[in-house]
């Protein structure tokens, strides 16, 4: 049974993370190897406290989870049943965590990732116990999106897939278990496949930046947010689709490298909101108005999807 969890990497996912898990009456300790991650993830945990009071969602009677800030990975892992790895999608800073946790925990202590798509075979080959290591992915922002993937690698035990999917069900949340381990999983293969072709027709100037995400947001976000997309084929028909995949889909994005507007931007260090301009701008005033505005909107939505509006 998991009641200890350690996060290691307290970046844009760590803090959201550790705010739910305590919710589900788990005792957390979050680790980053930055102090000022460390200090900048207090603050976010409050946020992320906030934003749960407001989506309803309270400590079980059974314990009040906490959680605990160190800046000892250590102290962090010792006695933990889980282990989060939540640090840059890179491989080789994410085998440096295994290697230095390898001594630290148990040999039935569970290591999970947050990847957002490096198969988990890979990384299972840098740690010492790779039958108890899993894809444990979630969604930004992670204490607001209920859905985490769990995959498990070539070498991963299948008891080990069980007992996650368990533990996040156990919580109130929704595990879907990806049965393939195959790069990007199933949620950023078919948001990246969306991306492309987003990223493409503003590149080719079909359409206006604004205008794409009016698009997307009102004719399919929206839509799909209820009716998700094998739903949405039995709905249009699948005659229709027929016709229009047969002419359409030679007609779609396939380029396989990164396209150059995204390269021009991020050669120019423009990555979004963190460095205040990437497709749009931002002040640092009007980010802070458009973070509390979305996370207002997506807890008003997910109450209405849970019928609790
Ligand atoms: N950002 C997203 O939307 C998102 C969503 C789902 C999954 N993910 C995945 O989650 C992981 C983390 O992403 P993020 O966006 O939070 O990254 P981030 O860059 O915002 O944060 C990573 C944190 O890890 C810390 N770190 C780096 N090396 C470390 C080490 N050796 N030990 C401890 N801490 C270390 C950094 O100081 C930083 O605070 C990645 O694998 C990413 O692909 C990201
Ligand atoms: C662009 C993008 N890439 C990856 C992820 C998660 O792995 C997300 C997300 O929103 O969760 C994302 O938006």
């Amino acid at each position: 049974m998991i009641r200890r969890i350690a996060i290691i990497g307290l970046g844009t996912m760590g803090p959201g993370m550790a705010a739910r898990l305590a919710r589900g009456g788990l005792q957390v300790a979050a680790y980053d190897v930055a102090p000022t991650a460390i200090e900048r993830a207090r603050s976010m945990l409050s946020a992320a406290e906030t934003v749960l009071d407001a989506l309803g969602i309270a400590s079980p009677s059974a314990g009040v989870g906490m959680v605990r800030f160190t800046d000892d990975i250590g102290d962090a892992v010792s006695g933990a049943d889980l282990v989060i790895e939540n640090v840059p999608e890179n491989i080789s800073v994410k085998a440096d965590v295994y290697r230095t946790i390898d001594g630290l925990i148990a040999s039935d202590t569970i290591v999970a990732s947050d990847t957002s798509g490096i198969p988990i075979t890979k990384l299972q080959a840098h740690i010492s116990h790779p039958e108890r290591m899993v894809g444990m992915h979630w969604s930004n922002p992670p204490h607001i999106i209920p859905m985490i993937e769990v995959i498990g690698g070539e070498r991963t035990a299948p008891q080990t897939v069980a007992t996650i999917r368990e533990l996040i069900r156990s919580i109130g949340l929704l595990p879907v278990v990806v049965k393939k381990d195959v790069p990007g999983f199933v949620e950023n293969r078919v948001l990246y496949a969306l991306l492309r072709e987003a990223v493409d027709l503003v590149e080719r100037g079909v359409i206006d930046p604004e205008d794409l995400d009016t698009c997307v947001s009102w004719g399919i976000g929206y839509k799909i947010a209820v009716i998700g997309p094998m739903a949405l084929l039995d709905m249009a028909g699948l005659d229709i689709y027929k016709s229009v995949s047969s002419f359409l889909n030679a007609d779609l994005s396939n380029r396989d490298d990164v396209a150059p507007m995204v390269l021009e931007k991020t050669n120019a260090s423009k990555f979004g909101i963190k460095s205040g301009e990437g497709m749009f701008s931002y002040t640092p005033e009007q980010t802070k108005a458009l973070q509390g505005e979305r996370a207002r909107k997506l807890v008003a939505v997910r109450r209405i999807l849970e019928g609790r509006g």
